[in-house]
C-alpha cells in the first residue's frame, strides 16, 4: 500500500496543494485532469525526481528520504514518451534500467512481449513497440511502484488497448499509478481514479463511482455516460 500526501511549488507557483490519496497492488489507479492540474508533477514527486513537502510511505516505510538508488530501487517512472535518439538495441536501452538494481532485462523484455525484438534498434520501432520498450526499461529495475504518465498518448486506438491491456495486467503484481487524458480508456481500464485540478484533488475513489458531474466540475463541459457491450463510455458536450 502507497499513501501519498504531499505539496510542491515551482518558485512562487504551487502545483500540488496537499495532494492526498492512496494506491493499492491489484487496483490501478488513473490520475486525470486538465492541462496543468498537475498531475506530472505528482509522479515526479512520488519517483524522486522532485522533492514535495509531506510524506510518501510504501508499506508503512517513508520513503522520501531514501537516496535517489534507494528510490529506485522501489519506485520506477516511464516518462512521457519521447521519440528514441539514440541507435541502442531494445537489450541494450533496457539494460539502463537495471543500472542501480542488478533487475532481469529478459523477464521485462519477456513480460511485455518484446524478447523476440531484442536485437532490433530502438530506431525502428514503432510507437507502441517503444512504449512497451520504455515499460520494460521500467520493469527492469525491478521496483513495487510503477508510475506512467500518459502511457497511450502516441497510439492509435488498437495499440492504446494492447499498452493498456498490459499495464492492468502488470497492476496485480505491483502498485501502478498512470496518468491518462483518456477518459474512456480510464472507464475501461482503471480500478480507482484521482481528479486534479488546479493541483488540489477534486475527487479519488472507484472508478464506478466516478459521475459526469465530478467530470463537468473539472473540465468546465458537460459529459454523458453511455452504457453499451463493451463498457461504458464517456461523451463530452460542448
Ligand atoms: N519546471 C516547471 N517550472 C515551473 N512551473 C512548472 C514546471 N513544470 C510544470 N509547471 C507548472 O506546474 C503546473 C502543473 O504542471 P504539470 O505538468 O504537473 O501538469 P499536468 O497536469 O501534468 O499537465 P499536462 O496535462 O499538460 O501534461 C502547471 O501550471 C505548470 O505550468
Amino acid at each position: 500500500m502507497m499513501r501519498v500526501e504531499v505539496s510542491f511549488s515551482y518558485g512562487e507557483r504551487k502545483a500540488l496543494d496537499g495532494v492526498d490519496f492512496s494506491a493499492d497492488k491489484g487496483r490501478l489507479l488513473a490520475v486525470i485532469g486538465p492541462n496543468g492540474s498537475g498531475k506530472s508533477t505528482l509522479l515526479k514527486c512520488i519517483a524522486g525526481i522532485l522533492k514535495p513537502e509531506g510524506r510518501i510511505e510504501l508499506d508503512g516505510e517513508d520513503i522520501t528520504a531514501l537516496s535517489p538508488r534507494e528510490r529506485a530501487k522501489l519506485v520506477s517512472y516511464v516518462p512521457q514518451s519521447s521519440f528514441p535518439e539514440f541507435d541502442f538495441t531494445v537489450e541494450e536501452f533496457v539494460e539502463m534500467g537495471t543500472y542501480f538494481t542488478g533487475g532481469s532485462v529478459e523477464r521485462a523484455l519477456k513480460e511485455v512481449g518484446m524478447w523476440e525484438k531484442k536485437s532490433e534498434s530502438v530506431l525502428k520501432l514503432s510507437g507502441g513497440e517503444y512504449q512497451l520498450v520504455l515499460i520494460a526499461r521500467a520493469l527492469a529495475q525491478g521496483g513495487r511502484v510503477l508510475l506512467l504518465d500518459e502511457p497511450t498518448s502516441h497510439l492509435d486506438v488498437n495499440h492504446a488497448l494492447e499498452v493498456m491491456g498490459l499495464i492492468k495486467s502488470l497492476s496485480r503484481e505491483r502498485i501502478v499509478v498512470a496518468v491518462l487524458h483518456d477518459l474512456n480508456l480510464t472507464l475501461r481500464y482503471a480500478d480507482d481514479v484521482l481528479v486534479l485540478k488546479n493541483g488540489k484533488v477534486i475527487w479519488f475513489g472507484p472508478t464506478e463511482e466516478l459521475t459526469p458531474d465530478v467530470l463537468q466540475r473539472v473540465y468546465g463541459i458537460k459529459f454523458e455516460f453511455v452504457r453499451g457491450n463493451s463498457g461504458t463510455a464517456v461523451v463530452p458536450s460542448l
